[in-house]
C-alpha cells in the first residue's frame, strides 16, 4: 500500500486528445485536404499548393506520429503519478476520426472525459470549431455519448513555455558565434483571417493577445537563460483562403527579407503557434522560410516545438486534475505564467464565432456576428441527461 493517495481525476474517467489530423500516405492527401476545406472557400490552387507540401514528405504529415508520441508521454506521466485514466485520441480531419473515437468511448462505458485540444490558443479553428466537432460527434454516438470538458488554453502554462525557452536557447547556439548576440527571435504562428482574429475569445483579439504573451514569456525566459536580451517579433505562416480576404500579417518570408534589409545579423525561428512539428513547421519554416533566408544570406536556426516534452505531459496531467477539482466544486490553484492569468474553462457566449457567420451573404440580411455563438460552448457539451453543469 502507498502512504500517499494518488491524485483524484474524479469525475473524469478518461482523457481525450483531440487534434487536427493529417494524411499517413500519398493517396490520403487529397481526401484529407477536402475534409479540411469543406465549405470553407479555400481556392483550388491553394489546395494543390498544400498537396505539394505533403508530397515533399512522401504524402505523410508528421502530425500523427507526433500525437502518438504525445499520448505515450502523457500515459507514462499519468502512470508514474498513479492517476488511472485511459487516454483516447480523435481528429477533426482524418483517422482516427473523432466520431469513431467517441463511439468507442461510449462502448467502453466512459461517462465524462477531459479534452486536450492540441492548440494552445483561442480562435475559431483552434477552439470553437473543436467544440462543434465534439458536439457533432456526441450527436452521432447517441445518448450513451460521454460528457466532455475541454481543458483551458495552455499558451501561458509553464509546461508549454519552458520547453520553448530551452529549445530557443539551443537554437541560438546553432548560429555562428559572431552573429549570435544580435539574433532576432522571430516567433511564428498560423495566420488566420483578420475577422477571425478580431472576434477570437470572450473580449476579442484573444489569438493575437495570447500569442504576444507567449512570445514575451519565451523571450523573457531566453534572456534569463542566456544572460542577454534578444528582440522579438510575432509573424505568420500558412496563409490560406481567397486572396481578397485579409489574413494576419506579416508573412514570415516577407519579414525575413525586411529584417535582412534592416541589417539584422541572424534569426531564430520559434514556432510558438504549433504544439509539435506539423507540416506548417517542417514545410513552411524548414523548407520555405529556410530557402528565403538562404537566398538573402541571413543566418537562420529553427527552434524545436514543445512536442512530447515530459514537462508538457506533466502540464496536461495538472490541467486535468485542476479541471476535475473545479468540476467537484473545489478552488484549485490554476498555474499560469505572466500577466494574463489562467484562461477560462467554459467559453462564454460570442466566443470565437465561425467566420462564415460573420461574412455578409448576398441577398441575406446583415450578418449577425453573434449568430454562430448563442450558447456557451463548454456548457452545451455537458450532458442534459445527467444534468451536470459547470460551476
Ligand atoms: C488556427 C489554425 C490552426 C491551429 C489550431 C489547431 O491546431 O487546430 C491550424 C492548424 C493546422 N492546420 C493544418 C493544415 C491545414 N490548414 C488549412 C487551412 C486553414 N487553417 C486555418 C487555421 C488554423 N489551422 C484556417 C483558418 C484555414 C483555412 C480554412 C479554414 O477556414 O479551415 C489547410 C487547407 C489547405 C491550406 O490552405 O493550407 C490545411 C492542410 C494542420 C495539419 C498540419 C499537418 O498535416 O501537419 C494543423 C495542425
Ligand atoms: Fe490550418
Amino acid at each position: 500500500m502507498h502512504a500517499t493517495q494518488a491524485p483524484d481525476p474524479e469525475p473524469f474517467d478518461a482523457l481525450l486528445v483531440l487534434s487536427f489530423g493529417g494524411p499517413d500516405a500519398p493517396d490520403e492527401v487529397l481526401p484529407f485536404l477536402e475534409n479540411v476545406t469543406a465549405g470553407r472557400g479555400v481556392p483550388r490552387e491553394r489546395l494543390e499548393e498544400a498537396a505539394g507540401h505533403y508530397a515533399h514528405f512522401g504524402g505523410a504529415s508528421p502530425i500523427n506520429a507526433q500525437n502518438r508520441a504525445l499520448i505515450a508521454a502523457v500515459e507514462a506521466d499519468l502512470a508514474a503519478q498513479g492517476v488511472r485514466l485511459p487516454v483516447y485520441w480523435g481528429n477533426r480531419n482524418w483517422r482516427p476520426y473523432l466520431a469513431d473515437t467517441v463511439r468507442r468511448m461510449a462502448d467502453d462505458g466512459i461517462e465524462r472525459a477531459a479534452v486536450l485540444v492540441t492548440s494552445a490558443y483561442g480562435s475559431y479553428s483552434g477552439c470553437a470549431q473543436y467544440h462543434e466537432n465534439l458536439l457533432a460527434a456526441r450527436a452521432e454516438a447517441g445518448e450513451r455519448a460521454p460528457v466532455f470538458d475541454k481543458l483551458r488554453h495552455f499558451f501561458n502554462h509553464p509546461g508549454f513555455v519552458e520547453p520553448l525557452v530551452d529549445h530557443t536557447a539551443d537554437a541560438l547556439t546553432r548560429l555562428p558565434e559572431q552573429v549570435r548576440a544580435g539574433a532576432r527571435l522571430v516567433m511564428v504562428t498560423h495566420s488566420i483571417p483578420t475577422v477571425t482574429a478580431r472576434t477570437a475569445g470572450p473580449a476579442g483579439n484573444a489569438y493575437v493577445t495570447q500569442h504576444r504573451e507567449t512570445a514575451r514569456l519565451v523571450a523573457e525566459g531566453v534572456a534569463r537563460a542566456v544572460g542577454r536580451e534578444h528582440d522579438w517579433d510575432l509573424v505568420y505562416s500558412s496563409r490560406s483562403g481567397p486572396p481578397q480576404v485579409p489574413w494576419l500579417e506579416p508573412d514570415v518570408n516577407d519579414h525575413l527579407v525586411d529584417l535582412g534589409a534592416a541589417g539584422v545579423p541572424a534569426v531564430v525561428l520559434v514556432p510558438i503557434g504549433f504544439l509539435s512539428d506539423h507540416m506548417e513547421v517542417v514545410y513552411d519554416l524548414d523548407v520555405e522560410a529556410a530557402a528565403t533566408a538562404e537566398r538573402i544570406g541571413l543566418p537562420l536556426a529553427r527552434a524545436a516545438t514543445t512536442g512530447a516534452d515530459p514537462r508538457f505531459a506533466a502540464a496536461v496531467r495538472e490541467l486535468v486534475l485542476e479541471r476535475a477539482a473545479t468540476v467537484r466544486g473545489e478552488a484549485p490553484a490554476r498555474c499560469a505564467l505572466g500577466g494574463l492569468g489562467a484562461a477560462h474553462d467554459v467559453c462564454p457566449v460570442g466566443c470565437c464565432p465561425d467566420p462564415r457567420a460573420l461574412r455578409p451573404r448576398p441577398g441575406a440580411s446583415a450578418a449577425d456576428p453573434e449568430a454562430a455563438a448563442r450558447a456557451p460552448r463548454g456548457a452545451a457539451l455537458l450532458g442534459e441527461r445527467s444534468g451536470r453543469m459547470d460551476p
